[in-house]
């Protein structure tokens, strides 16, 4: 058995199907690889200054909690307080029940066709899910398959619903067997930590693919049940409140012991933002046919698919080519946990509640917790993110099998551990924040095809957002003349500190060391 793999590349065009579009070729800059700093944008002629050399477009964005309800619109992020044009999701119920909470705000109707009313419709039903706390009351209405086996079951694998077996593309292997096989390439927080980017990554996936089996098998009881035909009334009542139940009683199961203690609503403000960005890019994946079909539209002969390529706008298979920060992300915040009580993070609190173990009634659970507890709490956080969308996408699921008319709009997405994590840490270090004329952070969007900038701290390049109806791009002109072949760069952020303060907070934040002209010039003459 091999666990999954998140698909990373090391240049877009070595991406099945990935052709950097004529929208790209018209720009005076082009990727290439650099020793010791990745992919990088060079100038492909000589640049004047104050040249607009890129223009791009988001694929996720969010507005920040703060925000939801005071008129930034989501779609172009300019601040409008005329209600009369404004549109604000989700609408009243029109039998007049309690007005909904805003969960987005477009300028007007054009920004939200822009956006797209389905996704913004989809959007605001999964936040609703995801806001919803979890507790434990209920709980009794979930119930295993089978008796949980006592402790001491050696055959976990065979006689534990929580034990069985993952779908992986070599046949079944046993969670159990997974678990073991994580443990096996590293068993404490030292180990973790010397293992090589390979090792981690596959310690990883066996980790992730384990949370996952387990899931999807608790899951695929739910979905069997909204598939009978027959299901009565009650029998569909019986399932939606099955499925009400089935994810705190997972996450309380699996990320902090079968105690029947209250699981506490862990989902923060930070979380909702990185949920909903997570689902606008779900949808807008899910509604691009070259995600289903780019094998075959490759293929085609026919002019309109060609066409589609060749022009195409940015999609998933740009996101999916940026940088995935998962494993520097993961060795970070394993130190921090070793090194320091995180007050700020309730890191002691959060690890007793994960290793309340007392009711261990299973091998495998024994095994799971072992594991759980020498991964940092931050991993932990994103399980629990992870729980949530796929919960709030579950109870998306069940409501619309059970409708009596076939709903307008789109259908629950799907998600798995890859897909999570491919957008989760794809996002980090690579958005960007959106800032209003007074610098005041609004948000932030992730812009795939810009993130081949690579950062210095004497940029030639400056992002600035467009105007007007393309207020949702972004422009990056040329601060001086650029040579061709000369890396074109923009800066992370505050560049107005000494060398040490700029590369540590490029460290802590980027997780990279900085290697810019300046920053070798200033190491050079021994510049603190
Ligand atoms: C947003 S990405 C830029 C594109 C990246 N080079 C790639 O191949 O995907 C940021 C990453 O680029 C690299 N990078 C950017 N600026 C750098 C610099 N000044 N010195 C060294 N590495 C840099 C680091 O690996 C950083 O994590």
């Amino acid at each position: 058995m091999s666990p999954s793999t998140i698909e990373v590349a090391s240049s877009p065009s070595e991406l099945p199907g990935y052709s950097v579009s004529s929208d790209l070729a018209q720009f005076p800059v082009k990727v290439m690889l650099l020793p010791n700093r990745g992919r990088s944008y060079i100038a492909t002629r000589t640049i004047g200054p104050q040249e607009l050399i890129f223009v791009a477009e988001p694929y996720g964005t969010t507005v920040c909690d703060p925000w939801l309800n005071s008129g930034v619109c989501h779609y172009c992020w300019t601040t409008t307080q005329d209600r009369t044009t404004q549109v604000r999701l989700p609408k009243a119920d029109k039998k007049g029940g309690r007005t909904p909470d805003t969960v987005m705000v477009f300028c007007d109707n054009t920004c939200l066709q822009r956006f797209g009313p389905d996704i913004a419709e989809a959007i605001c039903k999964v936040e609703h899910n995801v806001r919803r706390t979890w507790s434990h009351h209920g709980a009794h209405l979930w119930r295993y398959e089978t008796t949980l086996t006592p402790k001491s079951s050696t055959n976990a694998a065979a006689t534990d619903p929580l034990a069985g077996t993952v779908r992986t593309a070599h046949g079944s292997t046993p969670y159990s067997a997974l678990v073991l096989q994580a443990m096996s390439i590293a068993a404490t927080q030292e180990a973790l930590l010397k293992l090589s980017d390979q090792d981690l990554s596959n310690f990883l996936n066996c980790v992730w693919d384990a949370l996952d089996g387990l899931v999807e098998q608790q899951e695929s009881h739910i979905k069997a049940q909204t598939a009978s035909v027959e299901s009565s009334v009650a029998q569909q009542q019986n399932t939606r409140k099955q499925c009400q139940e089935l994810y705190p009683k997972l996450a309380s199961h699996l990320l902090k012991g079968n105690n029947n203690a209250t699981v506490a609503s862990r989902i923060s403000d930070d979380d909702c933002e990185i949920a909903r960005l997570i689902t606008e890019v779900i949808y807008r994946r899910q509604l691009d046919p070259r995600e289903t079909s780019r094998d075959d539209l490759c293929a085609s002969t026919e002019p309109s698919a060609a066409s589609i390529i060749q022009n195409e706008r940015v999609n998933f298979a740009d996101y999916r080519a940026m940088q995935s920060n998962e494993l520097v992300l993961l060795r970070q915040q394993l130190l921090l946990d070793m090194t320091e009580q995180d007050p700020v993070h309730g890191r002691d609190q959060i690890t007793k509640d994960f290793l309340e173990a007392a009711e261990s009634h299973s091998q495998f659970m024994v095994q799971w917790r072992q594991l759980l507890s020498i991964l940092p709490t931050h991993l932990l956080g994103c399980f629990y993110l992870y729980l949530r969308l796929r919960d709030a996408y579950l109870l998306q699921f069940v409501e619309e099998a059970f409708l009596d008319s076939p709903s307008r709009s789109l259908a629950a997405p799907a998600i798995d551990n890859t897909l999570f994590r491919t957008i989760l840490f794809g996002e980090v270090a690579n958005s960007f924040g959106i800032r209003d004329s007074s610098d005041e952070l609004l948000g932030f969007a992730v812009f795939p095809r810009a993130c081949f900038f690579n950062h210095s701290c004497r940029p030639n390049v400056e992002k600035r957002r467009r105007q007007g109806n393309k207020a949702r791009e972004m422009e990056y002109w040329s601060t001086r003349v650029i040579e061709a072949g000369e890396e074109c760069c923009i800066s992370y952020g505050d560049i107005s500190k000494g060398r040490v303060e700029r590369q540590q907070r490029l460290e802590d934040m980027y997780f990279f060391q900085c290697s810019c002209v300046r920053c070798l010039e200033d190491e050079a003459i021994g510049q603190e």
